[in-house]
């Protein structure tokens, strides 16, 4: 139980959760109330005292929520709604309707337990009532009920136990399927499509995280903006499709190349960036190189053509004061030299 509660708790189903347990101890309080007030008129004292008590330990119920743990209150309502049906049955409550209440017991069950402790309990729960109602009346006297009546209570509380285990199977699967489209979504909106690579948003998010991260301990963050040379020309001569394969075969490249602490991203078009938490841009300059003689020596095979390209790197180190648009502007201006020094090279 206590790990069904804690998956709501880590999930946005917690408030929902928190929601439906005080809206049945709310319940709960107000039906107890209400027969236990009914009941004073009556003559029955015993019921009513135990009503007036269930109607009590309700209303602490619903405070826990408030003041304390989910878990405390689900476990409440649960156990006391499963006491206050034990008596019901033994003592056959007004004139024998007592058992018309257990019915409670099977949604209320699954809801808060979950479906397989709910279900466990159902059955610990049934067994008890059977007990109770087979109990040999000279062993201890309780309320009578002919054997027509106790078949049919058990049956019909078998059926709606299935039928809520059903629903509460159906909504867990529901509840599943939300959350995997959800993560998928996010993935989505973090990757981009063709290379599968983080996208400008996801390495914009990074790079902040990382700054304050490094900068709390005090460690160097240098960043690559790569850019593919004459990219428009393999485009122009091979096709989309050949330009598209050689973006997907240099980012599996720049990966392979780099560490897994460090990230890979597709920053635009033809332009990656590298980031490389705990680098200088001396250690940086060292990997930039690496990553630059891997490319110019790889060949891209796409149908018929070899095709070879070189990249131009522009390397920046962040400084204490500069923001991360600063420190990619550096890059960017560093590349537009690397570019202009005649391609394939980095700088500085
Ligand atoms: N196939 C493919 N091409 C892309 C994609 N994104 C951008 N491009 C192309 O990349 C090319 C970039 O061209 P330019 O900005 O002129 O740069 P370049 O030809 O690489 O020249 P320099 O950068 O100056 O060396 C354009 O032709 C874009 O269409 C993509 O996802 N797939």
């Amino acid at each position: 139980m206590l790990e069904r509660i804690k998956k709501y708790r880590t999930s946005n189903g917690e408030l929902e959760q928190a929601r439906v347990i005080s809206l049945f101890s709310l319940v709960g309080m107000s039906i107890t109330f209400l027969m236990g007030f009914i009941g004073l008129f009556g003559d029955n004292t015993t019921l009513t005292v135990v009503l007036f008590v269930a109607s009590f330990v309700y209303l602490l119920a619903f405070l826990f929520i408030k003041r304390f743990d989910i878990t405390v209150s689900a476990n409440i309502i649960i156990y006391s709604l499963y006491l206050l049906m034990f008596y019901l049955v033994f003592s056959g409550g007004v004139s024998q309707t007592g058992p018309l209440w257990i019915f409670i017991v099977a949604p209320v069950s699954v809801y808060v337990l979950g479906l397989r402790h709910g279900v466990i309990s159902l059955f610990i729960f049934l067994c008890t009532i059977c007990i109770i109602m087979f109990l040999p009346q000279q062993w201890v006297a309780h309320a009578q009920y002919t054997n027509e009546f106790k078949v049919r209570l058990f049956i019909s509380f078998l059926t709606l136990s299935f039928l809520s285990a059903l629903y509460e199977y159906s909504r867990m699967l529901a509840f599943k399927n939300a959350i995997e489209i959800s993560k998928q979504y996010q993935q989505l909106a973090m990757r981009d499509p063709l290379t599968k690579l983080a996208n400008r948003r996801n390495a914009a998010a990074i790079l902040e995280q990382e700054k304050a991260r490094l900068q709390r301990n005090n460690e160097p963050l240098s960043v690559l903006l790569c850019d593919l040379d004459h990219f428009k020309a393999v485009n122009d001569k091979y096709g989309h499709n050949a330009g598209d394969r050689v973006l997907t075969e240099l980012s599996a490249l720049f990966t392979e190349q780099v560490r897994k602490q460090d990230c890979v991203a597709r920053w635009g078009g033809e332009e990656f960036l590298i980031i490389l938490p705990q680098t200088s841009s001396e250690q940086a300059r060292i990997i930039t190189e690496k990553i630059r003689n891997s490319v110019a020596q790889h060949t891209v095979n796409f149908l018929d053509h070899n095709i070879h390209i070189t990249i131009s790197i522009g390397i920046s180190q962040l400084s204490e004061d500069q923001s991360i648009d600063e420190l990619i502007n550096t890059a960017d201006k560093c590349l537009y030299q690397a570019k202009t020094l005649g391609r394939n090279r980095v700088y500085p």
